[in-house]
């Protein structure tokens, strides 16, 4: 039976449709006519997943035939989205799978509806590395996903009286028809105990004595290319006990006795970690890390040992890139595998170690760089500590000897911060253990080399590489904006442009089409159209699809300035109370993103914006020009909404702050047009859409600089500047709290007596440039045309060309065709 007319495989109309009732029928006991939505999505999801395990299955037998060399990318974090139509997608069948489901009589939408996501991730770090496993399966690359399979995700954002509140996120409840248990692959992880050296064979061994063992369990997740047969592997650990229920415990009634380590052990997957930025510290953390980094690893050795019996070139077979720091214990952990499992010796166990690794950083932000104290690390991991004692050695031997006498230098390098009560810099473990070190951004990756690794870029020049980051069009245009997709499809002839986006620059000559222009005003409007139903129904507030859809969507931190935003917004509310004639476009405001749990100043932030959304919406002075609304929740799936809606994209970081963003080139590929800072990725989608076509404002990083060295005094300038002063005033008044004065004391000192991320100082410029965005607005044709050529050139910001960057430069690996 051919594959195309298996029932399980075929992608016909027909035969989808009868897979659909099969797996209804056998998977779920359920016929159409009792079907819940609910079923309707598990029987879809089953349908579609039969065809990936088909490719799946055909591309492990290409890739093991051909002995490929596979990128392994451990992350902490996998912010997938949903999966249903993003799969369908990229098999090819989203539209014969409507049709399908209309002669079902099946609501395609709800059913959509109807998956949780998978929000294993907080933010850009996550959600990066989800866009770079669709890249790596669309350009064939053989490659492993390694991460943690969090039981409980990033909590779910409720907005209650304007504040945020976190409910546990049970994406798991209803099961997850995407995932394959592989129950018969585990590994133990050890944690605690003490070592102990021994002979052996005339040579002095180490031995780990744990007092805790736990259990790594696979979970595997089918990764689909994008018009391929490819389909790659995510592979997420589960911590369980060896033993889950202690039978002797509960002879003697000791029942919590008799679960107590199966409690203790799955602590460990419970939960991710909601931080985005600033470091826990937290033990169980360190445990997350060292879990799915020793995991991934003993799983490579297994894969190695099973291909080549011999751990001999290990690191020509795998390379592992480390998303950030959160899996850098991998590099003494390599050590510690080779070494005590494998009985290699030191130095041709670093040869390998040091050219498996390679090491993106993602943040400059001093509280987000991981240091463990040497006390905490070594009483968790005692082996792992002595192996880093041993690196560092061995590496400031080398160090002393490359720049004589700078003891400055060696206690700056060293793994081991002497001062801070002792603890170990994962970045620096991270750049000791990896033959290449990158940043996510042009700009990001200068900064790298002239301060947080000035000393390592001195040292190995040759070592540090920019990727800048990009984002996969197939959910960020495809699956969100079916309407630019197929106007895209039919300028450029056809859909190319899906994998190679360089190919919309035959676009352009369209920027001055009035025709096209018409096409493209009804693209953008119905999509706004889209927003204001979604907004009307989940956040019972109206908003008029034809006023300037202004979004500022990301985590809510103050590096990020949403504050700056809503100074723009009292500003504007301020000159039309004085001046309700004033000619003003008419303008909606839509914020949305999670604070961390404990992040105060962040939740007071998403307090304001909805105390400040609250008067303004109920102001008939106003109302119809202005509208302000915070989108509670923002994850993958509400933000697919958004991209596609917004005129407008924010992205006014203060220069220097932001790695690189990849919010910024989802609204640009859907054609909002951009205000932001020199920052990050911002300074290369100016360089790529033409300066004329980005609404640029701020200093720059280096003046910034100069402007703090000089001594910062933030309240200064409001004595010059009357609308700052009164806009802060307002704020401090209570309008916005019922006449509370003391609600936003903190916010308002904070900028005037401290303004770390010195949004006083760029207020004048944002203010000047957001007047240009409300002129430039009243000149569709301008505007659109504007739009069009940001579409048109965004190209470069494709993951595929982030993931063909690293593979030529940093990886060395080459596409692997898996043949169906
Ligand atoms: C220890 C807690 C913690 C958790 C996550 C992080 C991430 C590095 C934060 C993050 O997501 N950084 C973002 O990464 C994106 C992808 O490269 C960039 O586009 C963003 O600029 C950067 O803030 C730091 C610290």
């Amino acid at each position: 039976v051919g594959e195309s007319d298996h029932i399980r495989t075929g992608l016909s109309k027909e035969q989808l449709k009868q897979a659909y009732i099969d797996n209804l029928f056998y998977l779920l006991g359920r016929f159409l006519e009792v079907a819940t939505p609910h079923d309707s999505y598990m029987a879809a999801a089953y349908t579609v997943r039969d065809r990936m395990l088909d490719r799946w299955i055909k591309t492990a037998r290409t890739y093991k035939a051909s002995q490929a060399r596979t990128v392994c990318y451990l992350s902490a974090e996998f912010l997938l989205g949903p999966h249903l139509a993003k799969n369908l997608i990229n098999l090819g069948i989203m539209e014969v799978s409507r049709e399908a489901g209309a002669e079902l009589g099946l609501d395609f939408e709800a059913i959509l509806e109807q998956e949780e996501e998978p929000g294993l991730g907080n933010g850009g770090l996550g959600r990066l590395a989800a866009c770079y496993l669709d890249s790596l399966a669309t350009l064939q690359i053989p490659a492993i996903g390694y991460g943690i399979r969090y039981e409980f995700g990033i909590f779910d954002q409720l907005i209650e009286d304007g504040w945020q509140v976190e409910k546990s996120d049970v994406w798991l409840r209803d099961g997850n028809p995407w995932e394959l248990p592989r129950p018969k692959l585990r590994f133990p992880v050890r944690f605690g105990g003490h070592t102990e050296t021994f002979q052996d064979d005339g040579r002095v061994r180490v031995r780990w004595i744990p007092d805790l063992v736990v259990e790594g369990r696979a979970y595997d997740t089918p990764i689909l290319g994008y018009g391929v047969s490819n389909a790659n592997l995510l592979r997420l650990w589960s911590a369980h006990a060896p033993e889950s229920f202690d039978f002797q415990a509960f002879n003697t009634g000791d029942y919590y006795g008799a679960v107590h380590a199966k409690v203790e052990a799955e602590t460990i997957s419970k939960v991710l970690y909601p931080n985005d930025e600033p470091q826990a510290g937290k033990e169980l953390r360190l445990k997350q890390q060292y879990f799915f980094a020793s995991c991934s690893l003993q799983d490579m050795i297994r894969l190695q040992l099973g291909a080549a019996g011999t751990l001999e070139g290990f690191h020509e077979k795998f390379v592992v890139q480390l998303n950030d720091t959160h899996p850098a214990i991998a590099v003494a952990e390599l050590m510690r595998l080779l070494i005590d499992e494998h009985r290699m010796d030191w130095e041709p166990a670093w040869e390998i170690t040091r050219r498996t690794f390679a090491f993106t950083n993602h943040t400059l932000l001093p509280e987000a760089l991981e240091t463990w104290t040497v006390a905490l690390f070594g009483r968790l991991l005692p082996r792992l500590l002595e192996i880093v004692y041993e690196i560092n050695r061995r590496f400031l031997d080398k160090v002393r000897m490359h720049f004589l006498g700078d003891e400055a230098r060696i206690a700056r390098m060293s793994l081991i911060d002497e001062g801070h009560g002792r603890r170990i810099r994962m970045a620096h473990l991270a750049t000791v253990g990896s033959f290449a070190i990158n940043g996510v951004a042009e700009m990001h990756s200068e900064l790298v080399k002239s301060t947080i690794l000035k000393d390592f870029h001195d040292l190995w020049p040759e070592r540090f590489h920019n990727v800048t980051n990009g984002v996969t069009p197939r959910r960020f245009i495809i699956v969100s904006n079916p309407r630019l997709a197929r106007l895209l499809t039919e300028c450029c002839g056809d859909d190319g442009w899906v994998r190679d986006m360089d190919r919309l620059r035959s676009l352009e000559p369209l920027a001055d089409d009035v025709g096209f222009h018409e096409d493209w005003r009804r693209m953008k409007t119905a999509a706004k159209r889209d927003l204001a139903d979604w907004l009307r129904r989940r956040v019972g507030v109206n908003v008029d699809p034809e006023t300037l859809f202004d979004v500022q969507v990301k985590r809510i931190h103050e590096y990020k300035r949403q504050h700056l935003n809503v100074l723009h917004i009292i500003t504007l509310y301020e000159r039309l109370k004085a001046e309700p004639n004033r000619d003003v476009a008419p303008r909606t405001f839509v914020f949305g993103g999670k604070a961390a749990p404990g992040y105060l100043m962040a939740k007071l932030i998403i307090k304001l914006i909805n105390s400040v959304a609250e008067v303004i919406n109920q102001d008939p002075q106003v109302n119809d020009r202005l509208r302000v609304v915070f989108m509670p929740d923002f994850n993958v799936k509400n933000a697919q909404h958004l991209y596609p809606a917004a005129d407008l994209s924010e992205q006014i970081s203060m220069a220097g702050k932001e790695a690189s963003g990849t919010g910024n080139m989802k609204f640009a590929m859907n054609g909002a047009l951009t205000i932001g800072t020199l920052d990050g990725a911002n300074v290369e989608i100016r360089e790529e859409v033409g300066d004329e076509n980005f609404f640029l404002f701020g200093h720059t990083a280096e003046q910034l600089q100069r402007l703090q060295a000089e001594g910062y005094r933030p309240w200064e300038i409001c004595n010059d500047r009357f609308e700052l002063r009164s806009a802060l005033d307002l704020i401090a008044s209570g309008l916005f709290s019922h006449g509370d004065k003391e609600l936003f004391r903190p916010l308002v000192e904070n900028l005037l007596y401290q303004d770390p991320f010195m949004v006083l100082a760029d207020y004048e410029l944002y203010l000047d440039r957001q007047t240009e965005v409300s002129h430039a607005w009243r000149d569709p044709k301008h505007w659109n045309r504007m739009s069009i050529l940001n579409v048109a050139r965004m190209g470069k910001f494709s993951s595929d060309r982030s993931i063909r960057d690293y593979c030529e430069r940093i990886w060395r690996v080459r596409p692997v065709p898996a043949e169906l």
